[in-house]
């Protein structure tokens, strides 16, 4: 493998095949254990590791100058306050770079810091790269250490022994702990972000580590916007009087986390209340419809994916984020598949002929990435019919 050579490597990564990256620590000290994944975006870094669905993961970016951005408290992705858990590591190719942003409050080493993210940099990020798309994303070791104390066999051995992501339960880690009320809209450049109507339909989000930028493009879509913990029962899910439901996005196995969520989201779907998936959502809505999830081999992380929309015939390109994937062969006769990914053919939506019920496989919300896929927020709020106040 080859490496940068560091005049003092004060960081190392260890993956679960035993190879071994060396170079210089940033963010905070001591040792992250992960999946190792790679996004492609070129910016939106603090986005990226601030989205929770990546609990549980360990980020290279392939883009190789992270920094210049710095960081904001308007460009966190956690929902929650305080911020959940989100990624627990950070790979990339140059040092840091200082911010140099009107928008940056602090620098984003400092940031990494603050938010316990074991980050690395120095790292030859292309053969890291190329080693994830050979050989899959593997469970991986990063440390930082200021004093260059790293016991290289003791990171290959907690990387050998990480339990894979197959079968991982992460979303009670990350879902608030109360429901409440979200009116924060979109951000925009005149004057940062707004705050919601008081009218309009009512959206209940079940949050499994919701992305801040899908509440506030919901609240910009004209909802009224209450986020409810991911393990609320039905029965007091529909004491809200939902026009609408969201079920977001989220980390680990669709599989683990329908354990618990599954005859929830069935009974929400016989209540014939309109619901939207996004990514976790969408898998999970997928499996209480009795369809498939699989493991994919180097996962969709990235802000430039292009996607069909069978609906519109148009090609979107999205934001992506997800190691897991809807077999689309799998999904009820009552589905139609409405998305697909242009990079694999992976199913990337559907939506179902006899109930309200649809959901995509991508980030419509962007943040980072492109606005391509918007009007999901807009169509669904829009259709949503207002009920009486109960
Ligand atoms: N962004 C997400 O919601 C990710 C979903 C799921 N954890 C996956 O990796 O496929």
């Amino acid at each position: 493998m080859s490496q940068i050579s560091q005049p003092n490597p004060t960081g190392a990564l260890a993956l679960a095949d035993g190879s071994v990256f060396v170079g210089q620590g940033c963010g905070a000290s001591g040792i992250a254990i992960g999946e190792l994944c790679f996004n492609t975006a070129m910016t939106g870094q603090q986005e990226i590791l601030s989205d929770p669905s990546y609990a549980g993961q360990v980020v290279c970016f392939t883009f190789p100058h992270v920094g210049n951005v710095g960081a904001n408290s308007e460009d966190e992705e956690s929902a929650s306050a305080p911020a959940r858990h989100a990624a627990v590591g950070m790979i990339s190719r140059a040092p840091l770079t200082p911010p140099a942003n009107y928008r940056a409050t602090e620098s984003f080493g400092e940031w990494l810091r603050t938010r316990g993210i074991i980050s690395l940099t120095g790292v030859d990020t292309r053969a890291l790269t190329r080693r994830i798309r050979e050989h899959g994303m593997p469970m991986c070791a990063v440390a930082h250490d200021p004093a260059g104390n790293i016991d290289i066999e003791d990171l290959k051995a907690s990387a050998r022994a990480a339990a894979t992501m197959e079968g991982r339960e992460l979303a009670a880690a990350v879902t608030r702990e109360a429901a409440g009320e979200w009116d924060e809209s979109a951000w925009n450049w005149d004057s940062g972000h707004g705050r919601g109507a008081t009218t309009g339909p009512r959206v209940v989000v079940l949050d499994y580590g919701v992305k801040a930028n899908i509440l506030r493009l919901l609240v910009s879509a004209g909802a009224r916007v209450a986020v409810v913990p991911g393990n609320t029962p039905a029965a007091d899910i529909l004491k809200l009087s939902p026009d609408g439901i969201v079920v977001s996005n989220g980390p680990g196995d669709p599989a683990a986390t329908g354990a618990y969520a599954l005859p929830t989201l069935r009974t929400l779907i016989d209540s014939n209340i309109p619901i939207l998936g996004i990514c976790l959502g969408h898998q999970m809505l997928a499996l209480a419809l009795g369809g498939r999830t699989v493991k994919m081999p180097q996962g969709h992380h990235g802000a430039n994916h292009p996607v069909k929309n069978h609906e519109t015939g148009q090609v979107e390109i999205v934001s992506m984020n997800h190691g897991f994937a809807v077999d689309g062969a799998s999904l009820p006769e009552d589905a139609v598949e409405t998305h697909v990914s242009l990079f694999d053919g992976s199913n990337c939506g559907f939506r179902l002929t006899g109930k309200p019920v649809e959901a995509v496989q991508h980030h419509p919300e962007a943040s980072p990435g492109p606005q391509d896929s918007f009007g999901v927020f807009t169509r669904f709020v829009g259709s949503l019919k207002v009920s009486e106040p109960a």
